[in-house]
């Protein structure tokens, strides 16, 4: 069961519970004393090497299993790990109950006992993308790329020293040299091209079988995000963009941490001759408003680690997802006016 920590003093004098969430996080990444505090009846995300822990839910759905960290404690303990591997764990975030949340890598102790002790598997972050439907995908995500930052950096690039956490994992310091380092994410553009009628998708060959999603690709150093858009739909499917309109953003964990800026964009309809860079996609094609509903309604599309036959998207908590739904509602609204 969650018992909700209560966040102090700061709800009365600013009169909105988020302002409250917002301050008493940036606060806990100061106050090492706060932090140990909300630690003691915080909600912990376990990983197993950077693999989430997920429950199987009764409805047959996934998610992080509600694990109390005092519980966890008692569970470490019991498993042999003294309280060190506690103090390992990383600051998340607040929910709206109120409840902090954390990350912990168990990598050190065995799997299966862990799993057998919490009640659940610990399943690559790849796959578990796909199990996932809930809200919890971003808190799995973000958890996954601060662990695996804090396992990258922990020697300064300029000094070759090891560098030292604070206590809530937001930043490493490397003593010798005083150089603070902050969690990194490498700048994506991500787009949905359509022209008109139809829309633009494209397949990688590491993709899992019969998955198209929009076009991304990586911000290069120096560039506007407009710019980087143009060139990747340039480079990736031999097309010039016209119209382009920013949709919304996500944190996406792959391949390491990459923060991903949502467009949509058009090309004239009299130019829509795709020639594909098979460096970088195995296959881009235009489909039609049918084929893309059709697709979304594809439910559970790698049920088994078995890829489902014929044509599906990413899931529901994929921004490609989210750009290609928001392309149907346009289409369907255009065609009604
Ligand atoms: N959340 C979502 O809905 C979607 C997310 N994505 C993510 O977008 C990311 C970028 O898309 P791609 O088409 O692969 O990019 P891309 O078209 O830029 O090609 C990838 C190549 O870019 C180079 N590169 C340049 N900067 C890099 C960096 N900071 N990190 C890694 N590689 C870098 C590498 O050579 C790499 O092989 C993917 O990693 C994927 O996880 C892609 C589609 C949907
Ligand atoms: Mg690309």
């Amino acid at each position: 069961m969650l018992r909700p920590l209560k966040i102090p003093h700061l709800s009365a004098r600013c009169g909105s519970n988020f302002v409250s969430r917002m301050r008493y996080v940036n606060r806990l990444k100061v106050d090492d004393e706060a932090l140990a505090a909300a630690l003691e009846n915080g909600h912990m995300l376990l990983f197993h090497r950077l693999s989430p822990l997920l429950q199987r839910t009764p409805q047959g759905s996934f998610r992080p299993p509600t694990l109390i960290t005092t519980d966890v404690q008692s569970i470490l303990e019991k498993l042999g790990s003294d309280r060190t591997l506690m103090k390992k764990s990383i600051l998340l975030g607040c929910s709206e109950q109120n409840q902090v949340q954390f990350c912990l890598d168990v990598g050190e102790l065995h799997q299966a006992a862990v799993e057998e002790e919490c009640g659940g598997k610990f399943i690559s972050l790849k796959k578990a993308f796909f199990l996932l439907t809930g809200p919890e995908a971003p808190l799995v995500a973000k958890g996954r790329a601060l662990l695996r930052w804090h396992q990258t950096n922990s020697f300064c690039s300029a000094t070759g020293e090891p560098t030292q956490r604070n206590p809530a994992g937001s930043q490493r310091v490397c003593n010798s040299s005083g150089i603070v380092y902050y969690p990194t994410m490498s700048p994506v553009v991500i787009v949905l091209v359509s022209d008109g009628k139809r829309c633009l998708l494209g397949r990688q060959s590491s993709f899992p079988q019969g998955m198209y999603s929009a076009l991304a690709g990586f911000c290069d150093m120096g560039e506007t995000v407009e710019e980087t858009l143009s060139r990747e739909v340039a480079e990736e499917v031999g097309l010039e963009v016209l119209n382009v309109s920013y949709s919304s953003s996500q944190h996406w964990p792959f391949p390491h941490s990459s923060f991903m800026m949502g467009f949509h964009a058009s090309v004239s309809p009299t130019y829509t001759q795709v020639s594909v860079d098979h460096t970088e996609l195995e296959d881009a094609r235009w489909f039609s408003l049918e084929e893309i509903t059709s697709a979304l309604q594809v439910k559970a599309p790698l049920s088994r680690g078995k890829p489902a036959a014929g044509f599906w998207l990413p899931p529901k908590h994929a921004i490609a997802n989210h750009l290609i739904t928001e392309w149907t509602h346009r289409q369907r609204a255009q065609s009604t006016i």
